[in-house]
């Protein structure tokens, strides 16, 4: 595990030291947009950018579902990295479920950071989005990648879809969000990579509060907000189901599961068969990376057998 600074590798974990144990996610760097408009300096265009994801990583699986929900694949190709993220960060390679860098032959995620920003300094995370033409990230931030592809390529999505963010429900989408993103998305990472106990039974007893909210929240709801999909559930989704599998354990986020709550279990099923959103999980990329790569809290490296869940 590393991160870049002025543009060269270096060795670095997650720093807690300097908030008493606390984990605290970095901001993303690259924050521009593609556009409709064929004058911005990003128009939509097939075949122009690349998404880089790991199927392990659920801020990168957000940009998957949404990938395939609007038939975007062709438009948009991507590349999937290796599940273990060693000592120089995401690699590519020709592992299973793999798809390596095509473009430039990269043998790790950060060499692309280094094309698009020669004195890069931060962490390289998934997803990318890069721009074949300017030779540049055009954004790593997943929550402004599925506001690109909900609208930005319709010219080219093989798929109709409803908005996933409609302009009246935008407020209502905007506060699940956010409760979801603090205490539930960065809620599992704050209570798995807590360096003290103080900060680890903040995070879980916030995490599961907003989980016994949700629960509440569901009843008479098949969705988060409204009365369709929207980008709130897609953004749960992504933690819930890695929730048994990974979080329980691996992060000790071990109250309860996602199978003990009724209303949260039927609504992550139904999300789940959805053939676009099933399609895109990968239990053997996701229980690899984080029972592998995080040797600071599983010194082993060993991935568990189970649980034996529906899903698996
Ligand atoms: N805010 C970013 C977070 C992305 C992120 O943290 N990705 C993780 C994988 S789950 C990553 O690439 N981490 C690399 C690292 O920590 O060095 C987003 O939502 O896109």
């Amino acid at each position: 595990m590393g991160k870049l600074v002025d543009g060269i590798w270096q060795q670095a974990g997650y720093d807690t030291d300097n908030n008493e144990g606390r984990f605290v996610r970095w901001d993303s760097s690259f924050r521009d947009s593609v556009e409709t408009d064929p004058d911005a300096r990003y128009p939509a265009e097939p075949g122009r950018y690349r998404l880089y994801v790991s199927l392990a990583c659920p801020w990168a699986h957000r940009t998957l579902i949404v990938r395939a929900l609007k038939g975007l694949e062709e438009a948009i190709p991507v590349s999937i990295v290796d599940p273990y993220m060693g000592e120089q960060g995401w690699s590519f390679s020709d592992g299973r479920d793999c798809i390596p860098d095509p473009l430039f032959g990269a043998r790790h995620l950060h060499e692309l950071y280094v094309r698009a920003k020669p004195d890069y300094s931060g962490r390289v995370t998934v997803p990318v989005l890069w721009d074949r033409r300017h030779g540049s990230i055009v954004n790593n931030e997943s929550a402004d990648l599925l506001r690109m592809l909900n609208r930005a390529f319709d010219a080219y999505a093989n798929r109709d879809l409803h908005d996933l963010y409609p302009a009246e429900r935008r407020e209502q989408i905007d506060a699940v969000n956010a409760r979801v993103y603090d205490q539930v998305n960065n809620g599992v990472y704050k209570a798995g990579f807590a360096s003290t106990q103080a900060a680890y039974d903040e995070a879980v007893g916030e995490l599961f509060c907003a989980l016994d909210w949700l629960e509440t929240h569901l009843k008479g709801r098949d969705w988060l907000v409204g009365e369709q999909l929207s980008e709130a559930d897609i953004r749960l989704f992504t933690t819930l189901i890695r929730f048994d599998a990974v979080y329980h354990g691996h992060f000790k986020c071990n109250l309860r599961r996602i199978k003990d709550y009724a209303r949260l279990e039927a609504y992550l099923e139904r999300l789940y068969a959805i053939p676009q959103i099933g399609s895109t999980v990968n239990f053997r990329h996701i229980k690899q990376h984080y029972y592998s790569s995080h040797r600071q809290i599983n010194p082993s490296g060993i991935v568990p057998a189970g649980p034996i869940l529906p899903f698996l």
